[in-house]
């Protein structure tokens, strides 16, 4: 995929454990003006002016809004707190260039090492772009420690001017390239988990579970499925496993291949077939207390998915659309 390719699709935001990251919206203005009305944020940002007004927000937020649509190589994600969706800061990459800041009640809680590895994870996979630059200045300890701690490697060093102190600092430059944040990714064994997958579709809505509380990225929805069983088939797998969680019955013969993940978690390598499904016998409910919901297309920018199913999610609405099975 590339930045291209992200135009005129729903934005499916990046989940990670206690962040979503979604495209900045005109309703982010009013927290957005009011955690970057403070100096001690703006003062190590190369860009940012203090005061900060409320237009300011709002014209920032239009300025980027328009671009991410124009298909340039832009996002700009709002950084919100995964449950109460109370905005934090912003991340983004712009024409090769990486920046992010976060607000300063949330400074000192690991928030942005786990933004900032959601987001350059997508962006190396996902829009498979070859290599970003990011700058800090060195007075800004914690941020030289994200940088350096994900992996950017120094380059050069540059005067930043800062418009909130109206000064010039010392900047330090860093770059990471798609071969060696892959080399460093994968460096570690990590066992191959198989699991199979569903896409369900009836009168042109998908149906999607929410993992529950107490599994691994609980509160996330996910197609579907489960992990396939030494001997098992994953057809066979999927069969049990839809009977057991939404007591349907289904035949090998309902079950069209369509595509497969096969995705690197940063603890388990996980390989999923992906089938889709339009005819089954029974009464379809959820078996297991789970949270169970029908979706549209465009739904997808307001759900969190598992990072593997972003890019299934994006071939099954190309595909389906085009039958018009999926609205
Ligand atoms: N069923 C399903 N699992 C998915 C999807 N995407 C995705 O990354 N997974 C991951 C989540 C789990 O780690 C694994 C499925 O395991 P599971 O649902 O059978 O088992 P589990 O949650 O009890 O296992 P675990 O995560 O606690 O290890 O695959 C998806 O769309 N559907």
């Amino acid at each position: 995929m590339t930045f291209e390719m992200l135009k005129n699709r729903p934005f499916l935001p990046l989940a990670s454990e206690r962040l979503l990251l979604r495209p900045i919206h005109k309703n982010d203005a009013k927290a957005l003006a009011k955690l970057a009305n403070n100096h001690n944020v703006s003062k190590t940002l190369a860009r940012m002016p203090y005061p900060y007004s409320l237009q300011d927000a709002h014209d920032f937020i239009e300025r980027k809004v328009r671009e991410m649509k124009d298909g340039s190589p832009t996002l700009v994600l709002s950084i919100l707190n995964r449950t109460s969706h109370e905005f934090l800061g912003i991340i983004s990459y712009e024409n090769g260039t990486l920046g992010y800041w976060l607000g300063e009640p949330f400074w000192g809680q690991g928030f942005m090492k786990e933004a900032f590895q959601s987001f350059i994870h997508f962006l190396f996979d996902f829009c498979e772009i070859p290599e970003f630059e990011i700058s800090a200045m060195p007075l800004n300890t914690a941020s030289v420690r994200i940088i350096e701690g994900g992996g950017c490697l120094p380059t050069f060093q540059k005067e930043l001017y800062s418009n909130a102190t109206q000064s010039a600092h010392l900047g330090q430059y860093y770059a990471l390239t798609r071969e060696n944040y892959w080399a460093r990714y994968c460096a570690k064994d990590v066992p191959v988990v198989w699991v199979v997958a569903a896409a369900i579709l009836k009168d042109q809505k998908l149906l999607v579970a929410e993992r529950p509380q107490g599994k691994s990225m609980a509160g996330v929805w996910e197609l579907p499925g489960g992990k396939i069983e030494s001997g098992e088939t994953p057809e066979a797998a999927l069969a049990r496993e839809l009977h057991e969680e939404l007591g349907i019955e289904v035949h090998h013969e309902d079950l069209k291949p369509l595509t497969f993940a096969s995705y690197r978690y940063p603890k388990f390598h996980l390989v999923m077939p992906f089938f889709t499904l339009t005819t089954w016998r029974g009464d379809l409910h959820g078996k297991e207390g789970q949270n169970l919901a029908w979706i549209s297309y465009s739904d997808l920018e307001n759900i969190p998915t598992p990072a593997a199913d972003i890019a299934l999610f994006h071939k099954l609405g190309a595909v389906m659309k085009n039958q018009g099975l999926w609205g």
